[in-house]
Order: C-alpha cells, then sequence, then structure tokens
C-alpha cells in the first residue's frame, strides 16, 4: 500500500499507532478501534502491514497485536456470521421500537422488600409504583442507538487529534464488539457497602442477569457536603483504603474486579463516562442519608434516567430509611432521646426488615473492564514524608490493632456474641476489659449491615437488649441529620452558640495528645491517636473533660474525633457531640468527671498502664490522681510533672465546672427568646416537616414564629435551676456524675475513693517512721525494731466492681 493510496481510516489507524506506543492505549483496545474504522475484511488485510513498523524497536507490542489478530480471524464463518446478525439485528431494532418491546428478554427483578429509584420516584408522585422496565422505549440510551451513535462518531473522527470523549465511544464500540449479543453490563457503585454478605444492592445487580462492573468513586469535595464537615478524616480514609483493598480481593476470588476511579469533576461525569464506555444500561446503589449527599444522588439518578439509565437504589445502610421516619401518633416531647424515636418508628413501620442475604460465588464479568486509575492514587491513605525522604507510618498502631477485612468484621461481631455481650449489659463501661463490640468501623463503611448485626445478636445465646438499643442509636443519628442538615457544624440550641469559649490552643493540643495531666483522660485520648477508637463510656470522659472543663466548643472535639477515630462519623458523631455540647436535641443529664469516673471504668488502672506507661509503677489508688502521691512515691515510680508525665493543665475542677454552669445561666437568661417561659425547657427550632408531620396533637407546644417553629426540648435541671440565679454556687441538681451506673454506686465510690487516699497516705507516712527510726537505731547501735505486719503498698488485689449486684458496689474487705 502506497502512501498515495492511503484512505482516511488508515491515517486514523496510524495515529491511534502513536497512542498504543505511548501507552496510553492497550493492544485489545487498538485492535477493536481497527476493526471499527477499517471494518473486518480491511483490517484482514491490512492490518499486519500496519503494525509492521513495531517489529524491531516495540517486538514485544508486536507480537501481542500479532496474536490478538490471529484469535480474532480464527473464528470460524459462523461466528462472524453471528455477529454480523446481530449488528444487524441492532440497526433493524432501531427503526422498530414496538419489537423491541416484545423482544425485551432481560427483564430485572427487583427484590420485593427493596425498591427501585423509579419505584421510589413514581411512588412519591402517587403513581401505582410499578418498576420501569430496562428496556421500556422511553429509555433513551438502548443499546441500539448507541451502536448507531458509536459508529457516527468513528465517521466523523478528524483524523489529526482524538478527543477523549471519541476515545471513550471508541472504546464502547470495543466492548459492543467483544459482546454483542449479550445483556448490556451493569454497573455496581460501591459507596458504603463495602461488603459481599448481606448486600441487596450486589444481589439486585445478579438479578439484572447482566454482566456486573463494580466501581468506587472518589470525589473528596461532594463528601465534604456545605458546611465544616471534616467528613472523612486521616484515619478513617486509611480504614477506606485498606477496606477496598478487601472488597477488591473478594471480588477477585469471585471472578470480578474492582474498578477505582477519581470522579472528576463529578461523580455524575465519571459515572456518565463509565456508562459510555462500557455501553452499561443500568447502576446499582445503596443510598445514603447525609442530606448533601442524597442531594447529590438525586440530582444524579435524574440526569442518568434522562439519558436512558436505569437506575436501582437500596435501603441497607440503616435499618430504617431515616427519611421515612414519622412522628404521627406519636408527637414530638421528647424528641432526640432513643425512646422517641423507636415508638416513632413502631407506630409507623415500614416494610419488613428482611433475613441477610448470602454472598454470591461468582460474578459475571463484562467482556473488557473499564480503565480506573490504580487504588493508591486516590489518595486515601497517604503517609507524609520526612526532610531526608523517609516515610511516617502513622498508621502502624492502627495496622496492629485492626483487621480491615470482611472477613474481620465477622470474626469480631462472633467473638463479641459468643464472649463480651455476656459482660455488656452492666459492664460496657469499661475501659480495661474489651466489653463492647467494636463492630463500629465495619458498620460505618458497611462491612457489616446493621440487619446482620441485628439478626446475628438476636439469635445469639445471650441477648443484650442494650446492645440491640445501640442499632438503634445508629439510625437515630440519621433521622437527626436528615432532619437537621446543618447537625455537623451549626448548634440546634441557638443561644449556646453565644457561650463564653476558651480559646487556649495549648488547652486543646494538650486534650488532643494526651497530655492534660488526668491519666483518664490522656489514656483514652492517646488511645485515640494510636488506633483510631475508644469505647463509648471514654469518648463521653473525653468530651465531658473538652466541654464543661477546659470550655470548648463541641465542633473543636468533633473535628478531632473525625480526623482521628477509624470509624468517623458524620451523623453519629455530631449528634453525639452537639448532646455533650449541650446544644444537641438530647443534652447529656451528666458530666464526667476526670478522676472519679476512672473508679467505674477503669479501677485497678490497668488502662491508664496501658496508655500512660510512665504511670505505671503507681499505685492502683493514686494512678488517676498522681498529683496526691507523696513525693517519695512519685520518685519511686520515677515520675516527674512537667517531664516524665505533663502537670494537669486545669487545677481548680470545680472552679471550672461551677464557670461552666454559670456561663450557659447567663446565655439562657439572655436568649429568653429560646427558653419556654412555662417549662423553664431550651426552645429549638424544628423544621417544618417535622412539625407538619405530628402536628394536631402537638399544636399546644408547638410555638409558631416568623422564622420557624420552636420546640421545647429535653433540658437539664440543673440549667434550669442555675438560670434563676446565674451567681448561685449551691446548684443541688449538679449533674457530674462520678461513675456511670447509679448515683447509689457514685456514692459509694466517692466513700471508697476518700477512705482509700486517707489510708494510702497514712500507710505511707508510717512507713517513712519506720525507716526513720530503723536508721536512728542502727546510727545510735541499739537494737532494730521489729517490722510491722503487713505489707505498705496497698495495691487493691481484687476489682471490687467487676461484678455489681444491682448496680451497688461491694466495698472491699
Ligand atoms: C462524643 C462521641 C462521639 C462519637 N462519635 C462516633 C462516631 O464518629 N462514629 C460512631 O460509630 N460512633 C460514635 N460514637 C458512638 C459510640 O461511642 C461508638 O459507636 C462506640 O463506642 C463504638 O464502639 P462499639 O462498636 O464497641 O460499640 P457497641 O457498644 O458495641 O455498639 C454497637 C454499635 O452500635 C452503634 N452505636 C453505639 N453507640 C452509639 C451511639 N451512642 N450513637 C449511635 N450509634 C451507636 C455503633 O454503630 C456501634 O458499633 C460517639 C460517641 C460519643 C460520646
Amino acid at each position: 500500500m502506497s502512501a498515495g493510496e492511503e484512505t482516511k481510516p488508515v491515517s486514523e489507524v496510524r495515529e491511534l499507532l502513536r497512542e498504543l506506543i505511548l501507552g496510553r492505549e492497550d493492544p485489545q483496545g487498538f485492535f477493536c478501534m481497527c476493526v471499527s474504522l477499517l471494518g473486518d475484511a480491511d483490517t484482514r488485510r491490512l492490518f499486519l502491514d500496519l503494525i509492521k513498523p513495531l517489529s524491531s524497536e516495540y517486538e514485544h507490542l508486536h507480537s501481542q497485536l500479532t496474536s490478538v489478530f490471529l484469535e480474532y480471524f480464527s473464528k470460524d464463518e459462523s461466528e462472524e456470521l453471528e455477529l454480523a446478525l446481530t449488528l444487524s439485528l441492532y440497526e433493524t431494532k432501531q427503526i422498530d421500537p414496538e419489537d423491541k418491546l416484545h423482544n425485551s428478554d432481560h427483564q430485572h427483578h427487583v427484590p420485593r422488600s427493596y425498591k427501585t429509584y423509579a419505584d421510589v420516584r413514581t411512588e412519591s408522585s402517587g403513581a401505582d409504583g410499578s418498576v420501569v422496565p430496562e428496556n421500556q422505549p422511553t429509555a433513551k440510551c438502548t443499546l441500539d442507538t448507541e451502536v448507531h451513535k458509536t459508529r457516527n462518531a468513528i465517521k466523523h473522527i478528524n483524523g489529526d487529534k482524538i478527543t477523549k470523549s471519541q476515545k471513550r465511544r471508541l472504546r464502547k464500540k470495543q466492548h459492543l464488539l467483544k459482546n454483542p449479543s449479550g445483556p448490556r453490563p451493569v454497573v455496581l457503585w460501591f459507596r458504603r457497602d463495602l461488603r459481599m454478605w448481606d448486600n441487596p444492592a450486589l444481589i439486585g445487580c445478579l438479578e439484572l442477569g447482566a454482566p456486573v462492573i463494580p466501581v468506587f468513586l472518589w470525589n473528596a469535595m461532594e463528601e465534604e457536603g456545605p458546611g465544616v464537615t471534616m467528613s472523612t478524616g486521616g484515619a478513617s480514609k486509611y480504614w477506606l483504603h485498606q477496606a477496598l483493598v478487601s472488597l477488591k480481593r473478594s471480588l477477585e476470588e469471585r471472578g470480578s474486579h474492582l474498578v477505582t476511579l477519581k470522579a472528576e469533576p463529578s461523580s455524575l461525569t465519571a459515572l456518565q463516562g463509565l456508562m459510555d464506555e462500557t455501553g452499561a444500561a443500568s447502576v446499582v446503589a445503596t443510598a445514603l442519608y447525609e442530606p448533601w449527599l442524597k442531594e447529590r444522588d438525586d440530582a444524579l439518578w435524574e440526569t442518568l434516567e434522562k439519558r436512558g439509565v436505569t437506575c436501582h437504589i437500596y435501603h441497607s445502610y440503616c435499618l430504617r430509611d431515616p427519611y421515612t421516619v414519622s412522628t404521627r401518633g406519636v408527637g414530638l416531647r421528647g424528641i432526640g432521646s432513643v425512646s422517641h424515636f423507636m415508638s416513632c418508628c413502631q407506630q409507623n413501620p415500614a416494610g419488613g426488615l428482611g433475613s441477610p442475604l448470602d454472598a454470591p460465588t461468582t460474578l459475571p464479568s463484562p467482556s473488557a473492564w473499564p480503565q480506573g486509575c490504580p487504588l493508591a492514587d486516590l489518595g486515601l491513605a497517604r503517609m507524609p514524608r520526612r526532610k531526608d525522604g523517609t516515610v511516617i507510618d502513622w498508621a502502624v498502631d492502627i495496622r496492629k490493632t485492626w483487621d480491615f477485612s470482611e472477613e474481620g468484621a465477622h470474626t469480631h461481631l462472633e467473638a463479641f456474641l459468643r464472649d463480651g455481650v455476656y459482660r455488656y449489659e452492666k459492664e460496657s463501661c469499661r475501659a480495661d476489659a474489651p466489653n463492647t463490640s467494636c463492630l463500629s468501623p465495619y458498620l460505618h463503611f458497611g462491612q457489616l449491615s446493621a440487619r446482620q448485626v441485628l439478626w446475628a445478636a438476636r439469635g445469639a445465646r445471650c441477648k443484650s437488649p442494650k446492645f440491640q438499643r445501640k442499632l438503634a442509636w445508629r439510625d437515630l443519628a440519621y433521622w437527626q441529620i436528615s432532619l437537621f442538615p446543618d447537625l455537623p457544624w451549626e448548634s440546634l440550641r441557638p443561644p449556646y452558640k453565644a457561650l463564653r469559649w476558651s480559646s487556649d490552643h495549648a488547652h486543646l493540643k494538650a486534650w488532643q495528645r494526651g497530655r492534660t495531666g488526668y491519666p483518664l483522660v490522656d489514656a483514652a485520648m492517646r488511645q485515640l491517636w494510636q488506633t483510631g477508637w475508644m469505647n463509648n463510656y471514654m469518648r463521653h470522659v473525653v468530651a465531658s473533660f473538652l466541654i464543661a472543663y477546659l470550655h470548648f466548643p463541641w465542633q473543636e472535639g468533633y473535628r478531632w474525633f473525625q480526623d482521628t477515630l477509624v470509624d468517623a462519623d458524620v451523623a453519629i458523631d455530631a449528634m453525639m457531640w452537639q448532646n455533650g455540647g449541650m446544644c444537641g436535641l438530647d443534652h447529656w443529664n451528666f458530666v464526667m468527671h476526670p478522676i472519679d469516673a476512672a473508679l467505674t471504668c477503669d479501677p485497678c488502672g490497668t488502662f491508664v498502664r496501658q496508655w500512660c506507661p510512665e504511670l505505671k509503677a503507681l499505685p492502683d489508688d493514686l494512678i488517676h490522681k498522681p498529683w496526691k502521691c507523696p513525693t517519695s512515691m512519685l520518685r519511686r515510680a520515677g515520675v516527674v510533672f512537667g517531664d516524665s508525665y505533663p502537670e494537669r493543665i486545669v487545677i481548680d475542677l470545680e472552679e471550672r465546672r461551677a464557670q461552666s454552669l454559670q456561663d450557659v445561666a447567663s446565655v439562657r437568661r439572655r436568649f429568653r427568646q429560646f427558653v419556654d417561659q412555662r417549662s423553664g425547657c431550651d426552645l429549638v427550632p424544628v423544621p417544618s416537616r417535622l412539625v407538619q408531620d405530628a402536628l394536631g396533637s402537638m399544636e399546644d407546644i408547638v410555638k409558631h414564629e416568623k422564622n420557624g417553629f420552636l420546640l421545647p426540648v429535653i433540658t437539664r435541671m440543673e440549667f434550669k435551676h442555675q438560670s434563676e440565679d446565674p451567681d448561685r454556687q449551691d446548684n443541688p441538681y449538679s449533674a457530674v456524675l462520678k461513675g456511670y451506673v447509679s448515683r447509689k454506686r457514685d456514692e459509694t465510690v466517692a466513700f471508697l475513693n476518700e477512705r482509700d487516699f486517707t489510708a494510702s497516705v497514712m500507710c505511707e507516712s508510717a512507713q517513712r517512721r519506720e525507716r526513720l527510726e530503723r536508721d536512728s537505731c542502727l546510727l545510735e547501735g541499739l537494737p532494730r525494731p521489729t517490722a510491722s505486719r503487713g505489707g505498705a503498698r496497698r495495691t487493691q488485689t481484687r476489682d471490687p466492681y467487676s461484678k455489681v449486684p444491682g448496680g451497688v458496689a461491694v466495698p472491699r474487705k
């Protein structure tokens, strides 16, 4: 073939050859494009000549292309005929949509308990809710039109420059040519449902009977939402990376693959690109409930559906879709508490929960995979480098602590139900024993579904209602964020925004790094820093300390948790910090005391010894208040304040607490319009949808305001009392809780606390006296005095709090 007679398609192929050499195209793709541009006969005739120039410098490429060519043309004639027939059939179908409808042979089946997006939309518009069949004539983006479009695109390529979208279309052609007669692939969009077991979206995909293309898209901006959300901080991003590694492996074990992609500029464009490239006809995903993500998804589904793509959305992230929770018949009194939420769910039931689904053993693959990017390129597990170039591996302890896989999730669940659940009801507050499930990161990333956990808990030998209720707490958080989209950054109780907050950066830093001088707080914050987790009780202790004793706004704690927790969850974290920060719908009716709380959760100091090893030689009874140790004891234990262990950053806890209380009282007086004069409760502006839902029975307590509705919400007695006289020092309703189990137990704790301290100091001075006497006898040559009986150190040998009948501690004998 001389250059003079070279046709346009041939020069386009030469152009593509350059792309291949530059590594921007793979041999398979290149070959398919040749077939598209030249047609079968010319490809057979010209291909080997066209690739000849590669044989010297790019020998490997050349041999790959040759074998692709030989393989393709080794097909017998009947196969080729079939291909031709299929393509012409598509052409015919394009001009005869009726025929296409009648021939729809792979209508999908959606499990009854789940809904497609089409269902949800038709339902909400009051239609009958029937499922939109995949091959419905209104679907604009059918296979035949795509083939046609692709052909047109190829016709219009201008030879000199191939644009990205042209390339994508060519790739789509490649997919179609490879699998011309099969059903069009379905994109399974993994988000926060990174599991094989009990994954309705995954099973829904399989029911479509088409090849499945699992994808994970990452766009940090979209996750963030409009406010200061800190949706995925360092630790949880690290977990996400590892969970994706594990998901990829699970998919590969099933003959599939995970395509990872940076969704730039948006998830919508990335998905559209994928649909174009693969010819996929539907997208399947699990619903997300953060309002900004829901908004994004709603717009995205709508655009895709307009383009003829069918979108199937399943609900499995929570036990209950938060957008279906109604207060009808229950009202708004007590809103924010888990019992109110459970009443709403019971009174207004949704469809049944159904039972967990099995994992599939295989997944049908497409004939060719779309191009993604390496998982590492998503930048989820980025490690900074030192000046000398070495990597700072900050996640080393997180790796040692956790198994990030779905199997790891099941192991945790089984171990908990076999062992920990027996102690959960009464002893879940213990910091020194693994009495809780540690399932939070797995639940957050959907490596376990809430339904699986609930089923397993119900079927366990020992049933813990308290544990099962925790799943309702989780749903409550998602309901709250669905009602209050600003939950992660805006206090729900307006007056509290005006509180006088501390700006002492050194205090905040000391809290973050576990250097406050309060061993229990420090141990918990160090555990968080190193492992990305701490238990619920300890989260209450450190949150109380930050807010009630250090006077920082709750948002500081929320953001730090979001960055350091492996289970950082915008909805739960925001709800809990708002409640702890006195601004939530249900603010905590207690303040954890940083020393006395230890007597309930770490009575022998085991937890503190693990995370603050510099204190490990201190006796049990003083390890939580080392500043009370006699100097000699500190010397023996090697504790030097300000050196081996920090000085306390605040000394007078009572005074700090009283100040916090006074500040609250004064803002409540300043913003009287947000205090209900009748009940003394705080008033919170609530969204009208909530009020409309409940109205009727609630007219009496909901005040109609110009800018919304104000609802009286649960308010601490001590606040009501203090507001009457902000300078008052003797508030009888003090919320400071020394322990957690009961006030009675607190009193016992206080008694033991005092007795132990006195006894320990007495012992210490007796020892000192003995030593002095012995030394002076030695000096004066007198006989040694007889040694007193019993050990000088009063180290506790038995933990008196591990069994607390009826919540009352048994004092030591
Ligand atoms: C200030 C503060 C911040 C918190 N931030 C988060 C967070 O970012 N992510 C998070 O998952 N939990 C958060 N929690 C709730 C709770 O502390 C953790 O879910 C729990 O410690 C996780 O440990 P676990 O799995 O052993 O819990 P378990 O006691 O075994 O509970 C089982 C599951 O129930 C759910 N759950 C438990 N407690 C709560 C709760 N109070 N609210 C909602 N769901 C709950 C979790 O999914 C948990 O995994 C926070 C609590 C506080 C006080």
